[in-house]
């Protein structure tokens, strides 16, 4: 399956039911904030989904503030939401939930 194709409107809403937290914006992004307790807990994730992102070399729209970081994602090349960006968001979450089992 080319996973650089366009998502449809009925395969975003489906993929996007799969994930927990994830909104589309625009039709064109999803985006997810996750909170944490601490800034160096923020920072630390950041530096896991910056890991992943070098890995699938897809990369997210990240900003952190204090303890909040939001992650954004699209497929600049393909000019909208693709597989590519869903499974990113599964990653980071997969991440996210690690970090979760650890407090
Ligand atoms: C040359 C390199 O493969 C491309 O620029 C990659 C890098 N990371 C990327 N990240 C995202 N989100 N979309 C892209 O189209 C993309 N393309």
């Amino acid at each position: 399956m080319d996973r650089n194709r366009l998502l449809t409107e009925d395969e975003l809403a489906e993929q996007l039911a799969l994930l927990k937290g994830w909104k589309a914006e625009e039709g064109k992004r999803i985006a997810k904030s996750y909170v944490f307790p601490a800034f160096a807990e923020a920072v630390a994730f950041v530096n896991r989904v910056a890991g992943i992102a070098e890995t699938m070399n897809h990369h997210p729209f990240i900003a952190i503030d204090y303890r909040r970081v939001t992650l954004r994602l699209t497929t600049w090349h393909s000019g909208g939401l693709t597989h590519l960006d869903i499974d990113s968001a599964k990653a980071y979450d997969g991440e996210q939930n690690h970090l979760l089992d650890k407090e």
